[in-house]
């Protein structure tokens, strides 16, 4: 409990071991061990930029909407991180370390940058099950806002089975329109980090149209939003 009270009080986590692992836009990422149990520490730094009311709000909402859609995932049985502690003061998630890579890790080691001619049942095995946890996901009308195949993760312990992170943007939404634009993210994502890995994405779109009854109505949504997206692209 110390260490815990301890972190509670401290402004730089490194001063209490915890390891930088990722910094992104908004928050950073350290590695902890906690007890002898590996865990992660996000955390939401403050934006200068910004009027610091808002950026207060906007932190306190995303940090809300992270725990709430971990929780939500974790009892529908959707692998995500185990939530372990929520500082809201100091803009603290404490969850389980998940040992494993990410997918977009995974793809770069397994095909050199040439996704057409480089796919083992081991790449189709997980584009399907992606798409079939994301439609799960969507079933449960929750939108997770920044589908990338960084914020996919492969569990070393149970043979690189998927798990979700970074539900920071998402929100709850019955929308056929915002389940599109999810997946529509994904599939820029996966377009624009693994050039010529179109094969893949349509895995993760057939197994996504395999998975629930409600595919049919998203994937029809998700040609409108391409088309809008292909306007934007030519005309800004
Ligand atoms: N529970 C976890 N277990 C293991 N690694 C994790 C975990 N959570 C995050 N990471 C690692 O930290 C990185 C950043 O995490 P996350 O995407 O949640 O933060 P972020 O700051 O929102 O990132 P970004 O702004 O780049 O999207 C991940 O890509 C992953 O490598």
């Amino acid at each position: 409990m110390s260490d815990l009270v301890k972190m509670e009080g401290i402004t730089d986590l490194t001063k209490i071991g915890a390891e930088l692992i990722s910094q992104g836009a908004e928050a950073k990422t350290f590695k902890l061990n906690y007890f002898g149990m590996e865990c992660i520490i996000k955390e939401r730094f403050v934006k200068t930029y910004r009027h610091p009311t808002l950026d207060s709000k906007i932190s306190n909402k995303r940090i809300l909407q992270e725990i709430r859609s971990l929780n939500k995932c974790k009892k529908n049985g959707i692998d995500v991180p185990g939530l372990l502690f929520v500082d809201i003061v100091q803009t603290r998630i404490m969850m389980e370390f998940v040992n494993g890579i990410t997918v977009k890790q995974f793809l770069y080691n397994n095909c050199e940058n040439n996704y057409q001619n480089t796919q083992t049942p081991e790449i189709i095995r997980i584009c399907r099950e992606i798409g079939q946890q994301v439609c799960k996901i969507h079933d449960l009308n929750l939108i997770h806002g920044d589908l990338t195949t960084s914020n996919i993760l492969l569990r070393t312990s149970t043979n690189n089975s998927t798990v979700f992170i970074d539900f920071g943007l998402s929100y709850t939404s019955t929308l056929a329109e915002d389940k599109a634009v999810d997946l529509y993210v994904l599939e820029r994502a996966f377009i624009s980090t693994h050039p010529n890995s179109e094969s893949l994405f349509n895995e993760i779109l057939q197994s996504y149209k395999d998975s629930s009854k409600n595919s049919p109505s998203v994937i029809n949504r998700l040609d409108q939003v391409r088309l809008r997206g292909r306007k934007k692209l030519a005309f800004g």
